[in-house]
């Protein structure tokens, strides 16, 4: 069978063919609507602590491009927010559309966004992340909303090293990254129970979604635009839309930090 993708033949819509949980209890992304989310007292600040010595490489998977860390010791970490123990930071990318209307993956009462980060943490009480991703509590994604704005210089980096992995397979060497320059100044965020927004589409995530946007110029969403979903010596195919859309919220409850 064919590989999944973003096009019409194996998006979204043709992934339940293969993967039956696409059509589970508690699937994401999902549209937040802020006046249903509830606030919880009870929830503490996210607590991010990351290491750039972590940082290894950067690789265009053929879905997204995405950012490895080094995830066999605690020096990269999420504590505390709506989770309990430690959860250790293994990749961050991102997702996005063909025009600046569209690309995240969760909504804000309807609302899309550019562009939409994801940082993937792993609960330590497994023994690795293969065994975590199975898990109702293995992973911890927080998402971060891009907004059409001032250019990011911090984007930017990532930005300067896409010549290396234009096409999908590609990867390079990419060191003393601090993700934490990526988050927006408030941590207020919403949280729910949910799923990888690709395949495997594993209902083991725990979101947890920052109200604040960050910024990103026009011209530096361009530029995720010039990434390829198809490998070298194939026809190019740019890498855009490589986003699932909301999904069925299926009495599930929105938690807020903040009132
Ligand atoms: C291709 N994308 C996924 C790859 N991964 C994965 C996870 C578990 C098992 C697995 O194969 C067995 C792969 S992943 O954990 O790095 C993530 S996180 C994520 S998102 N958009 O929900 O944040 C999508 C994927
Ligand atoms: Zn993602």
């Amino acid at each position: 069978s064919h590989a999944w993708g973003y096009a019409p033949n194996n998006g979204p819509d043709k992934w339940a063919d293969n993967f039956p949980i696409a059509n589970g209890p508690r699937q994401s992304p999902i549209d937040i609507v802020p006046g249903e989310a509830s606030y919880d007292a009870g929830l503490k600040p996210l607590n991010l602590k990351y290491d750039p010595s972590t940082c290894q490489d950067i690789l265009n998977n053929g879905h997204s491009f995405q950012v490895t860390f080094l995830d066999d010791t605690d020096n990269s970490t999420l504590t505390d927010g709506p989770i309990s123990g430690t959860y250790r930071l293994k990749q961050f990318h991102f997702h996005w559309g063909a025009s600046d209307n569209r690309g995240s993956e969760h909504t804000v009462a309807g609302t899309k966004y550019p562009a939409e980060l994801h940082l993937v943490h792993w609960n330590t009480k497994y023994p690795s992340f293969g065994e975590a991703a199975s898990q109702p509590d293995g992973l911890a994604v927080v998402g971060v909303f891009l907004k059409i704005g001032d250019e990011n210089a911090n984007l930017q980096k990532l930005l300067d090293a896409f010549d290396a992995i234009k096409a999908k397979g590609k990867q390079t060497t990419f060191a003393n990254f601090n993700p934490a320059t990526l988050l927006p100044g408030c941590l207020d965020y919403w949280t729910y129970d949910g799923s990888l927004t690709t395949p495997p589409l594993l209902e083991s995530v725990t979101w947890i979604v920052c109200k604040e946007p960050i910024s990103v110029s026009s011209e530096q969403m361009a530029k995720f635009r010039s990434l390829l979903f198809s490998a070298e010596g194939e026809a190019e195919c740019c890498m855009v839309d490589n986003y699932r859309p909301p999904q069925p919220l299926k009495g599930r409850a929105v938690r807020a930090s903040f009132q």
